[in-house]
């Protein structure tokens, strides 16, 4: 079994590839290591190896947009098999496996062994997602957190504050979007969040689904209409810790396999993290999927 580790120096709040390159340096199996230079590389690096044909492990090394463009490259090969090193700012999507993810993820020995499971992916205007698909006001909080983010002086925390000032308090949270899930449809009317679930965690601390499974074929989707500023700030924290069945007259839920969405102004998407605009999506359970692998014991299993 070959194993390859593609490095992102750019990912997380400061680069950790020398610290990562020393625990690589002690691993007792040949490995190939490459370093991202620019946004697009992890894929064109994954396309290449599924290229060569034969198996290989390959080791995102980064965050969620990292493990995205690995997930993309090598979604459909039956015989790659991909997993994430968390050196990035969120690593939204292992979160799955536990609040000690990162610790788990970092044995590289435990990891270079242990088992893998098929994944579900869902495809969303042709971009592959792995974790969680969004494209309500937390989408375009989401985008607004870059745009901060690059201006001078401003921390990340001081950026998602803006970008939620500028969202909830300026812009509003609603957008008229025509929505169609399972026998429900919606035409042009008031949307506060949609938001599409094959992994459980987004956005930093947001869990929205709490018993979503990327394995089993389902994708479970929340629909918030149109709502007050009290009633969205009430119903915030709920709504991150996976209690939204509680309030079935705000939010609608969906399990199945596609949804679709559309708004005359183009509609901000992030998918894994990473942004997409369009008028028009449709977001589908992907025929194809990717093999995950995880250390032994380390369990994606709900703690519900
Ligand atoms: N050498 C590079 N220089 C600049 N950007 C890069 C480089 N290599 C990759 N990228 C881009 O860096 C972006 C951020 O990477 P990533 O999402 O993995 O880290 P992060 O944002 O810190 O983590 P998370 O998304 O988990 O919060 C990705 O969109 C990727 O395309």
């Amino acid at each position: 079994m070959d194993h390859l580790f593609i490095i992102n120096p750019a990912a997380g709040k400061k680069d950790s590839t020398e610290a990562l390159e020393r625990l690589l340096e002690r691993l007792p199996f040949p490995r190939k290591i490459v370093h991202t230079a620019r946004e697009g590389d992890a894929r064109r690096m994954t396309e290449a190896a599924a290229a060569l044909g034969k198996p290989i492990r390959i080791y995102a090394c980064g965050g969620d947009g990292t493990l995205n463009e690995v997930v993309n490259g090598a979604a459909g090969h039956d015989f790659l098999a991909v997993t994430n090193v968390p050196m990035g700012t969120g690593n939204d999507f292992l979160k799955l496996f536990g609040p000690n993810y990162r610790s788990i993820f970092s044995n590289l020995e435990a990891l270079a062994a242990g088992p893998q499971a098929a994944f579900d992916l869902m495809d969303c205007n042709g971009k592959l997602g792995l974790d969680v698909i969004c494209a309500g006001v937390d989408a375009r909080i989401a985008a607004g957190v870059h745009k901060y983010k690059r201006l001078k002086g401003v921390s990340g925390r001081w950026a998602y504050l803006l970008s939620l000032a500028e969202q909830v308090l300026v812009r509003g949270i609603c957008r008229p979007m025509t929505v169609s899930m399972g026998a429900d449809r919606w035409t042009q009317e008031p949307t506060a969040i949609l938001c599409i679930c094959n992994g459980r965690h987004y956005g930093g601390g947001f869990m929205p689904v709490a018993d979503a499974m990327p394995d089993d074929g389902v994708l479970d989707v929340l629909r918030v209409g149109k709502v007050s500023l009290p009633t969205f700030a009430r119903l915030a924290g709920q709504y991150a810790k996976g209690l939204y069945w509680k309030y079935p007259a705000l939010i609608r839920a969906y399990h199945g396999q596609e949804v679709s969405f559309s708004a005359r102004e183009p509609i901000t998407v992030v998918v894994d993290g990473e942004i997409m605009r369009d008028t028009t999506f449709t977001v589908r359970l992907s025929e194809k999927k990717v093999n995950f692998f995880y250390p032994a014991g380390a369990s994606y299993a709900p703690c519900v």
